[in-house]
């Protein structure tokens, strides 16, 4: 583990010592970093000192605005004036209380001071109610902008995440950022409330301050005096708390992906008869630990620093009051003028208190919209770029040239100059070994990826210059794992194309696919919900999702239909039908791409690419591949070790012996599939 500290400025803390826990290596192979590496942000509380807070104040309350305006607009307004005329209502109050003071404790008779009294009196009654009646306004309109502000961020967030490459999707640090930026989302939520505050707290403050400052030029500083400690405390606070969440992010996203596969649908088989329960439970509870001890450390933290704050505090309105006492005593100051100081420190005091911990609060909830800003900017600097090359029409070919491509983070390329043709109109075929690249092909054909080197082109026109979109659009793609997403059967089918999903083309895609017969047994057919564990939610099995995922394909429609292992679940029958039907596509002048291990099945192809280890070995017809005359005999050999397993005897014979036994189980040597 790195990054160990105690908490001091440029080091993380450290609670967990030096050594990854079992659980740490468990889910981060002990490779548990604590860095900071967010460009903008890298370091952004140690920044958090008074000067700095007030510096960025009024760029904070710019973001808030900002972020309100985008979810309402005119509930924004309301805050405002609600906000602002509450705090004239303030201001004027406490003058009239001033003269109201006067007017009572000025000499005479006692009804003669009540009645001069009375005009004062009114106002702050009347003050009193116009204040409530703001406060009231502008505590709906900010409940009303609340929920909006959080939406409005969320959904911008995710918006531009759902563009990014998937090359960012699978970056652990993106990651990290992606679980900041949740934060960040309800941190925008909170920040307009603390905004709000931060806005009423300054206004109260400023004829508080405008009164102290007339009445003695002493008592504003001692005011001040009196504030700097809670803001010191509250500061820190903010400073350890963030850190601490930064530090600790990965580990409460761990302890919530153990606690999620403990009841897991999935999974739940599994936990029981392999009895993985104590092992999962045993680990979230090492990570939660780990988390707890942090806590712990910020709750000492959080007494000590409370404890240090509050004694300076103390002393410092002491001598504030004791200050205002002399003043007094000495007769520089009468009772009049010393009742509103002390009205005014008593409301300033308040006002300054609430409005150092409302920055703090903000300034906390602004590093947390700043991670969500992060995000968003580097989520638009990693998007699949839009615009681009206009693809032809329908393109002769899509060729590869010299592709080679490697995963981020991976040390070897998974593909290597490879060079391949996919003709307009006919079924190619990719074999070969697990891990030889064939995926990873079809996400450099499909525009998911691109490649390191060489092009993949469509025409003429190559991926990297191409208008992406226009790429995605002609392809239909059954991926090895397609998503299984948890809604009703018709729109697993009509997602392949979500926009307004008719029904008729739904059934027709479903009949093709052979999904009719997996809907028909559904309670509610093609608005049967295909997720256990919600009301009305079916689970349906293997080979009938892959049905229905060849169904959705079939309804998306694209030129060129990608189909990955598409009958690994199937039984013969629907093999077959799967084989037939994808045969008959090409001859319709679909291009078919079929990725397979069963190499019986790849005997109508136009065209077969045989890739191992991320370079094509051979290619040609299944004839040619099959003549011992031609190529490397890679294929022709896989294809007679599959055979063999049709022809060798349904019962097998005998004390053979292990060695005998493993020769003639299927799958093993050297095969493609
Ligand atoms: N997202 C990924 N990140 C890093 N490496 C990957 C990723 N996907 C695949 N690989 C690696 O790339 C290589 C090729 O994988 P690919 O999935 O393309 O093989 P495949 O031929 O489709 O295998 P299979 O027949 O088992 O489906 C493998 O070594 C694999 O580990």
């Amino acid at each position: 583990m790195t990054g160990t500290g105690t908490g001091t400025p440029g080091a993380p803390p450290s609670t967990a010592g030096d050594e990854a826990s079992p659980s740490e290596q468990l889910l981060f192979g002990g490779e548990l970093t604590y860095d900071y590496g967010w460009g903008t942000h890298n370091g952004a509380w140690l920044k958090l000192s008074l000067r700095a807070m007030a510096l960025s104040l009024p760029r904070q309350v710019a973001v808030a605005v900002r972020l309100a305006r985008r979810a309402d607009r005119r509930a924004l307004i309301t805050v405002a004036i609600g906000e602002i005329a509450r705090g004239i209502t303030q201001a004027v109050s406490l003058i009239a209380v001033n003269a109201l003071l006067v007017e009572l404790l000025a000499p005479g008779d006692i009804t003669g001071r009540l009645r001069a009294a009375l005009p004062s009196l009114t106002l702050v009654a009347l003050l009193a109610v116009c204040g409530s009646a703001c406060k009231s306004a502008s505590t709906a309109a900010t409940g009303i902008l609340e929920p909006k502000v959080q939406r409005a961020a969320t959904e911008r967030y995710l918006g531009l995440v759902a563009r990014v490459e998937l090359e960012a999707i699978e970056d652990d640090a993106f990651h990290k950022l992606m679980d900041s930026a949740q934060w960040g989302a309800e941190s925008a939520r909170r920040m307009v409330v603390h905004c709000t505050a931060v806005v009423t707290s300054a206004i109260s403050l400023i004829p508080a301050a405008g009164v102290l400052t007339v009445l003695h030029p002493a008592l504003l500083p001692l005011l001040i005096g009196m504030a700097l400690p809670s803001a010191w405390g509250s500061l820190t606070m903010a400073r350890h708390r963030y850190v601490s969440w930064h530090r600790f992010v990965q580990h409460v996203r761990a302890a919530q992906l153990i606690s999620r596969l403990l009841i897991d649908q999935q999974a739940a088989a599994e936990v029981r008869v392999h009895d993985v329960a104590p092992f999962l439970l045993q680990h979230f509870r090492q990570m939660a630990e780990t988390s707890e001890k942090e806590q712990t450390r910020l709750a000492w933290i959080g007494a000590r620093t409370g404890l240090f704050a509050d004694t300076a505090r103390g002393i410092a309105t002491v001598a504030a009051y004791g200050v205002l006492g002399l003043l007094l005593w000495q007769g520089q100051m009468d009772l009049a003028i010393a009742g509103t100081a002390v009205l005014a420190i008593r409301t300033g005091s308040a006002s300054i208190t609430d409005l150092v911990l409302r920055v703090t609060d903000l300034q906390e909830e602004a590093l947390f919209v700043a991670d969500l800003e992060t995000l968003c900017d580097e989520a638009v600097r990693r998007a699949i770029p839009t615009g681009g090359r206009d693809l032809p029409g329908q393109p002769a070919e899509i060729r590869f040239e010299k592709v080679t491509f490697t995963y981020p983070g991976a040390d070897e390329p998974s593909l290597r100059d490879v060079d391949l043709v996919i003709p307009r109109g006919r079924t190619v075929a990719l074999v070969g070994r697990n891990g030889s690249g064939k995926s990873t092909l079809v996400r450099l054909l499909s525009g998911a990826r691109l490649p390191d080197a060489g092009r993949v082109l469509w025409g003429e026109v190559s991926t990297a210059e191409a208008d992406r979109a226009q790429i995605f659009d002609r392809v239909a793609m059954v991926a090895q794992d397609f998503y299984r997403w948890p809604f009703t059967a018709r729109v697993n089918i009509g997602i392949g194309r979500p926009g307004a999903i008719d029904g008729r083309d739904v059934e027709a895609a479903a009949a093709y696919a052979g999904a009719d017969e997996v809907v028909g047994g559904l309670p509610r057919g093609l608005d049967t919900l295909l997720a256990r564990g919600y009301k009305g939610g079916q689970e349906i099995s293997g080979g009938q999702w892959q049905k229905i995922g060849l169904a959705r394909a079939r309804y998306r429609d694209g030129a060129v239909l990608i189909v990955d292992e598409p009958t690994s679940a199937l039984d013969p029958a629907a093999e077959q039908r799967v084989f037939d039907q994808i045969h008959e596509l090409a001859g319709s002048g679909q291009t078919v791409v079929l990725i397979t291990h069963r190499l019986h099945s790849v005997r109508h192809a136009d065209l077969i690419y045989v890739l191992d280890e991320g370079r094509v070995v051979e290619h040609g017809s299944f004839a040619e591949l099959m003549d011992p005359a031609v190529g490397t005999g890679a294929f022709r050999e896989a294809y007679a070790l599959q055979a063999r397993q049709f022809v060798a005897p349904s019962v097998p014979p005998q004390a053979t012996g292990a060695a005998s036994e493993r020769a003639g189980r299927p799958g093993e040597g050297q095969a493609l599939g």
